[in-house]
């Protein structure tokens, strides 16, 4: 978990070298605002009890306006990586280019306009208690001595978008979970950032209002263009909006690439673990009648796996004409990620063998027998 940091810590005030740096990221911004590279990154923590790897040979393209996420287990390097963007953490080898731009040359001043560049919220929203919404979200702009009118207008209108007008002159205290989180959205939002980095930033938050949330992010990200890179332990909230995701392992990348693909055919053990809590396990009645040989008069229990087809999803009466037998469908979810049926079902069929098993090849990702049972189940 990245530590708490206070954001306006980042937030600039205005002169001649800053200007000169945001004139320099406006002409790289037409190019594509709100993209990160990674090349070749290692960060190397050293303490009293020894050097910890935290990242190693990240290699990695983030395209602006993507909703981006990155998993792995505790410990495995997602906070570190995500400081790295606002240079909370600096690399010990390679580079890290925002909008083609090598931010590991930048001086105070180009990092102090970089950083407001990139917004950022936490799980624990970071609000001051002792300030009202207004005051909470109008500090990034009271740092950098925009005048007070033009304050006033942004703040409006930021809180506008973030859904809660009228709920300008209260405390935090008085604020749901939910609201707390929006005024943190607000108050990243503030300086028109590319790119927003969320860390955790559902993780204290009931479903409902995670989902809430979810939706106000996805608004944004679609309304203002903004790259949104998140990390997060909620496989949920990567199903729920992001396009991409970067699964890490002990620093390294395990696998990454279309939400729908890595979720819908993980290929590293780091993914499956992640993804077992959304898997279903074989119901307990059908398990405990599941024999290995095939019963006579009985029926065999498939399993059918999909993975990402772009069909409207699994056409039980192909399967069956593809068996040359009826299909019962015992169990089973399909979800649908951009787009992508994919899930797992349990049917039983008579007579069917593992040669009869090629005639599903284009109807299923994958299909094999888990057992027999002797009557219907
Ligand atoms: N300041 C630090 N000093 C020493 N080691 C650190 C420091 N920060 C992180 N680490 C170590 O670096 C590794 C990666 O930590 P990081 O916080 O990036 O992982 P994470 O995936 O975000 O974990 P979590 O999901 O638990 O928040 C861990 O082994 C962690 O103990």
């Amino acid at each position: 978990m990245a530590a708490l940091t206070v954001e306006t810590t980042a937030v600039p005030v205005h002169g001649a070298a800053t200007e000169k740096v945001a004139t320099a990221t406006r002409v790289a911004s037409a190019a594509g605002a709100g993209s990160v590279r990674f090349e070749k990154l290692g960060k190397i923590y050293r303490s009293a009890a020894g050097a910890v790897n935290a990242l190693e040979d990240i290699d990695l393209e983030i395209p602006a306006g993507r909703v981006y996420g990155i998993i792995g287990r505790s410990g495995a390097g997602k906070s570190s990586l995500l400081r790295t963007i606002n240079r909370l953490e600096t690399p010990t080898s390679g580079r890290v280019l925002v909008d083609g731009q090598d931010i590991g040359r930048f001086d105070e001043d180009a990092l102090v306009e970089l950083r407001r560049r990139l917004g950022m919220i936490f799980q624990h929203f970071n609000l001051l208690s002792a300030k009202t919404v207004r005051e909470n979200v109008a500090l990034p702009l009271v740092v950098a001595g925009v005048p007070k009118k033009q304050i006033a207008e942004r703040v409006d209108e930021v809180l506008a978008l973030v859904g809660l007008e009228g709920k300008h002159n209260v405390y935090p205290s008085r604020l749901s979970g939910g609201q707390k989180q929006r005024v943190g959205i607000a108050r990243a939002l503030v300086h028109k950032p590319e790119i927003l980095l969320c860390d955790e930033a559902t993780s204290a938050l009931d479903p409902e209002t995670t989902l809430s949330i979810l939706k106000l992010l996805k608004d944004i990200n679609r309304s203002l263009g903004l790259t949104i890179i998140l990390i997060t332990h909620e496989m949920s909230v990567i199903r729920e909006i992001c396009e991409n995701v970067l699964v890490l392992e002990q620093g390294r990348i395990a696998e990454e690439g279309p939400v729908w693909q890595v979720f819908g055919a993980p290929k590293h053990d780091a993914t499956r673990a992640l993804l077992r809590p959304l898997s279903r396990d074989l119901p307990e009645d059908i398990a405990a009648r599941l024999q290995p040989q095939p019963v006579a008069g009985g029926e065999a229990v498939l399993e059918l796996h999909y993975t990402g087809g772009e069909s409207a999803g699994p056409d039980l009466s192909c399967l069956a004409s593809a068996l040359g037998t009826s299909v019962r469908l015992l169990h089973g979810t399909i979800d649908r990620i951009q787009g992508h049926a994919q899930g797992t079902l349990l049917v039983a069929a008579r007579g069917v063998s593992e040669s009869n098993l090629e005639a599903l090849k284009g109807h299923v990702g994958s299909a094999r027998i888990l057992g027999h049972v002797a009557s219907d189940v």
